[in-house]
């Protein structure tokens, strides 16, 4: 399996042939091995710079301060998270990693919160980073204008109106994570055994699309239809882009959601940033016209964006096991 890397220049020109080239590509990787790197996209260097600065400030605050933000005090699954918060592959001890997670800041009394809709809510900031909201809440939006970008492509891949996706971006449950692979050590597993633990377990994302930022070290490894697992190396001023469990059940399986891990190098210390790009949490995903034969039944029941969302944290996260046991 090889991972392409395609030009999405033409999505932001005005040339339908070169719109459709895109468009094929995609597919085609989308239907192959479900993971593509981008370039020509139009987020800057220094932004990606000031990012990764922002991701490393961010990790490096006393311990104190970011558990006074930890995701667990969260009613809507913002804020940090520890090392082994999250356990990705239940076969393997929890993730050898520390994240920071955001989404839409909505203000308490916003009529879209309540138990109806529980990812919907405020973010928890650190107090001490000068303009981490500004600087956050800023590439947020373009991320999420990239992503809706990628989505037109896709759309157009699928032969379904360009515009598809577009209104199902009002009130997106769409979230910036900061990533930060520290050394891995050993830990004891759960049968009293000495391992060195993953950096993130083998998973498939839960939304429509991932839009991720590497840094050099490296890592990041993707598993072919054979079971084999094979890098994604970081490729510099490129993202590399997953397709998710949303889309796999939008798209009925013609596009895959691949599982991927990271097993960072022995001693190394890594951050990446992951955009996970996810609709409102009301959006009905459920088998798209051109996706299941006439007479055919999708593979897949139609469900709620966040329901399924809210199923897939349940699983991976252990205070949301306490919360809900
Ligand atoms: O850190 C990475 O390279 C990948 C992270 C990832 O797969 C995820 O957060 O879903
Ligand atoms: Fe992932």
């Amino acid at each position: 399996m090889n991972i392409p890397l395609i030009d999405i220049s033409p999505l932001y020109q005005n040339d339908p042939a070169g719109k459709r080239k895109v468009a094929n590509a995609i597919d085609n990787a989308c239907q192959h091995s479900g993971f593509f790197y981008i370039k020509g996209h139009p987020i800057s260097a220094e932004r990606i710079h000031t990012m990764r600065t922002l991701a490393q400030d961010f990790f490096a605050l006393p311990m104190a301060e970011k558990q006074a933000i930890a995701i667990r005090l969260s009613n809507n699954h913002r804020g940090y998270g520890e090392t082994a918060a999250e356990q990705l592959d239940p076969t393997q001890p929890g993730d050898w990693k520390e994240s920071f997670d955001m989404g839409l800041n909505l203000a308490p009394d916003h009529p879209l919160i309540g138990p109806q809709r529980p990812l919907y809510g405020p973010n928890q900031y650190p107090q001490t980073l000068a303009g981490f909201q500004h600087t956050m809440e800023t590439h947020y939006r373009d991320m999420l204008t990239l992503g809706k970008k990628i989505l037109s492509a896709l759309a157009l891949a699928l032969n379904i109106n360009e515009d598809f996706f577009d209104d199902k971006f009002e009130h997106p449950l769409s979230v910036l994570r900061f990533l930060h692979y520290p050394p891995r050590p050993a830990v004891t597993d759960a049968n009293g055994k000495q391992v060195i633990p993953v950096g993130a377990g083998s998973h498939t994302d839960y939304g429509c699309i991932t839009i991720l930022w590497q840094d050099e070290i490296g890592g990041l490894q993707v598993q072919d239809v054979n079971g084999h697992w094979i890098d994604a190396p970081p490729i510099a001023d490129t993202f590399v882009i997953n397709i998710g469990n949303m889309m796999a059940r939008w798209s009925n399986d013609r596009y895959k959601s691949t599982p991927h891990r990271v097993y960072s190098p022995s001693g190394a210390e890594r951050y990446s940033i992951p955009f996970f790009v996810e609709p409102d949490f009301d959006t009905d995903v459920s088998c798209l016209p051109n996706c299941c034969a006439a007479g055919e039944t999708p593979k897949y029941a139609p469900i709620s964006a966040g329901d399924w969302m809210i199923y897939c944290f349940n699983n991976t996260y252990a205070y949301r096991q306490e919360e809900t046991a």
